[in-house]
This record gives C-alpha cells, sequence and structure tokens, in this order.
C-alpha cells in the first residue's frame, strides 16, 4: 500500500462527524480568513500610496470589500480542488471538505458566491480594471495554481506567488484606474518574499508533502537546496525591498524601518539555511509573516510622515 493510501486511510479513521453537520465557522474557514486578512492590509497600503491624500472612504471601503470577497472565493475554490489532498495532510485533514463534515457543493456554492459578490462590487462600485485584474489573481490561485501548477512543478510557488502577490497592486488600480511602476514593485516585493516564506513551511512539513505526492522544492530538490534557496530568495527579498527607498517612492522612515525587519529576517533565513536548529523552519515562517505585515505597515508610515512634512512646509497648504 501507497503511503498516501495509508496517510488517507489514517486520516478517515479519525472521528468525524457525518456529512451535513457543518456549520457557519466552516464557512469562514473555507476562506482562508488570516491570509485574506494580511492581503488587505497590502492592499490597503497599496491604495494609500497611490496619492498623498487619503483615499476617498467609498473606494476604501467597496475596494476592499470587493477584493476581500473574491480572495476568500479563491480560497473556498482551492478547498474544493484540493479537498482529496488536504485529506492526505495531517495539516490540512481538519478542513471542512477534507474532514467530510461539508459537501463540496455547498463549499462550491460559497465559492461562486463569494467570487460573484466580489467582482461584481468591483465593477460597480470601484472600476474594470481592478476587476479584471482581481479576476486573474482569482484563477491564477485556484485554478493554474491549485489545480496545475501544484501538482506540476516545484516552482508551482513561484510562478503561482503572482497571483498572491497582487493585492497591493489591486488597491492602487481601485484608486486610480491605472496600472504603474510603483505598485508594480510592492507586487515584486511579495512576489519575493513568497519562497522564503512558504518552502520554510515546507521544509518543517516535507514529509506530509512527500507522502501526499505532492513535487514541492524539499521533496524533489532536497532540504538543503531548500534551504539555499530560502537564504538566497531571502537576499532577492532584501535587495527588492530597498528600491522603494531608491527610487525616491519611499523616504528615510522606511529606510530605516525595512532595514531593521530585514535584518530579523536574514537571521531566521541563515538559521533555515544551516540546518542547524530543527525548529528554525517552522519560527521562519511564522516571522515571514510579521516580516511582510511590519513591512507594509512601515511604508504606510512613511508615506504619510512623507505626506505631513510636505503639508506642513511652508507656502504649501
Ligand atoms: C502562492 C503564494 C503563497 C503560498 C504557496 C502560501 C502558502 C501558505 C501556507 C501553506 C500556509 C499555511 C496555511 C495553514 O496552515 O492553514 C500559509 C499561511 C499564511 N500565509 Fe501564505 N502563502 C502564499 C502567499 C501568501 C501571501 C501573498 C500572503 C499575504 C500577503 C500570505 C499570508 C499568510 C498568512 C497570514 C498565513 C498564516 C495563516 C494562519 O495563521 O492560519 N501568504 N501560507
Ligand atoms: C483575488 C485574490 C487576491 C486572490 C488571492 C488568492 C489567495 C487567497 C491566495 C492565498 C495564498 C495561499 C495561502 C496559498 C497556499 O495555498 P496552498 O493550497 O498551497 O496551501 P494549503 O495547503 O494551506 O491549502
Amino acid at each position: 500500500m501507497s503511503d498516501a493510501l495509508t496517510t488517507e486511510i489514517r486520516v478517515a479513521e479519525l472521528p468525524s462527524p457525518a456529512l451535513g453537520e457543518w456549520g457557519w465557522r466552516d464557512l469562514v474557514t473555507l476562506c482562508k480568513p488570516r491570509v485574506v486578512l494580511v492581503m488587505l492590509v497590502c492592499a490597503l497600503v497599496g491604495m494609500a500610496l497611490a496619492q498623498p491624500v487619503l483615499p476617498s472612504p467609498a473606494v476604501v471601503l467597496y475596494g476592499l470589500a470587493g477584493i476581500g470577497l473574491t480572495a476568500c472565493g479563491a480560497a473556498a475554490f482551492n478547498h474544493v480542488v484540493d479537498r482529496r489532498l488536504d485529506a492526505m495532510m495531517l495539516r490540512t485533514s481538519r478542513r471542512p471538505l477534507a474532514a467530510r463534515r461539508m459537501p463540496g457543493s455547498i463549499a462550491l456554492a460559497w465559492a461562486t458566491l463569494l467570487s460573484l459578490a466580489g467582482l461584481a462590487l468591483l465593477v460597480w462600485q470601484v472600476n474594470a480594471l481592478t476587476a479584471w485584474l482581481t479576476l486573474g489573481s482569482l484563477i491564477g490561485y485556484a485554478l493554474v495554481y491549485t489545480a496545475f501548477l501544484k501538482h506540476a512543478t516545484p516552482q508551482n510557488i513561484v510562478i503561482g506567488g503572482v497571483a498572491g502577490a497582487a493585492p497591493p497592486l489591486l488597491g492602487w488600480t481601485a484608486v486610480t484606474g491605472q496600472v504603474g511602476p510603483e505598485p508594480l514593485l510592492l507586487v515584486l516585493i511579495i512576489f519575493a518574499w513568497t519562497p522564503p516564506h512558504f518552502w520554510a513551511l515546507a521544509l518543517h512539513k516535507r514529509d506530509e508533502y512527500a507522502r501526499a505526492g505532492v513535487p514541492m522544492l524539499p521533496v524533489t530538490h532536497g532540504e538543503a537546496f531548500t534551504r539555499l534557496q530560502v537564504w538566497l530568495y531571502g537576499w532577492l527579498t532584501v535587495a527588492v525591498t530597498l528600491l522603494p527607498f531608491a527610487i525616491g517612492m519611499s523616504g528615510a522612515l522606511y529606510l530605516v524601518g525595512v532595514m531593521a525587519l530585514n535584518m530579523r529576517f536574514m537571521v531566521w533565513n541563515y538559521r533555515v539555511w544551516r540546518g542547524q536548529d530543527p525548529k528554525a523552519p517552522l519560527a521562519a515562517f511564522w516571522f515571514s509573516i510579521r516580516y511582510i505585515l511590519g513591512l507594509f505597515g512601515v511604508l504606510l508610515l512613511d508615506h504619510y510622515a512623507q505626506a505631513w512634512s510636505l503639508w506642513m512646509a511652508p507656502g504649501i497648504q
């Protein structure tokens, strides 16, 4: 019997409620709410950076609701597509579909409803460009990454990372109706950050991915190679995080803040690379989330600090 099958049977043997015994909490779980929340922070910062003055409350409200609902829909589609795979891995086996609490048809209807509501809100209250780009992220994550790339190549999360990296661009276009170099730079930061973020977790969960037959990098290329990639992509992340200062988009406050974050980020990535502390990959994964939140927080602080000093400058009111 294959290892993957053994795992599936072991999970299936866990006591689980009968199909149909799902509740509203399961509908929330399908949305991956914590991931979506961090994405919304990134989208909000994209909105704020798009202009020196505060964005209109209506754009912020409708924009975040539209992007958030669609991202929730994308996450719910991911649960539907991945339900058999999720059942094979301990980390994901308690999810509503994997644990067979909820019928797939309900989750599919929920995913469709959320996505349509989000996209409709963007078309109706924000702008068509933001709706199209958000639809692109939805397809990129729910279909291209989940249904295809995840099973096809260890570069799955690098390519799929483009979809997850989109929120600051979506926030920016919600306010301006245009794509620009600045929001693309913010996308590049999340894009470069995704491999250290995910491969740190994949190192910790290597055996689960191997048993489930998912070609994640530590499974296909080994742990030492993946640890090196975390270190190298860490440096790439550091390099691209300096670009907002280099092109004059952000100021000294950002530079100081991001240097402090980068130092801690690289300490964790170094520990992952050296491979001597078995707890380092999981700790590095959790730090990566604080890092990306901190980075977008510092971008926001710096932006309003700059805007404030402009307003305060004599002769400019
Ligand atoms: C393709 C790109 C990405 C991949 C493959 C990925 C992968 C993962 C995985 C496997 C988890 C663990 C989830 C769990 O245990 O339920 C996770 C957690 C998380 N990710 Fe990512 N991620 C990606 C992009 C992002 C982005 C763009 C953000 C935010 C900007 C993000 C924020 C988070 C957060 C906040 C968590 C913690 C969730 C929790 O506390 O349950 N991720 N990520
Ligand atoms: C419209 C828009 C902005 C869409 C964004 C879509 C979105 C919610 C991306 C989340 C990224 C993520 C958690 C990937 C992990 O997927 P995984 O399936 O490899 O992880 P899992 O094993 O925990 O399910």
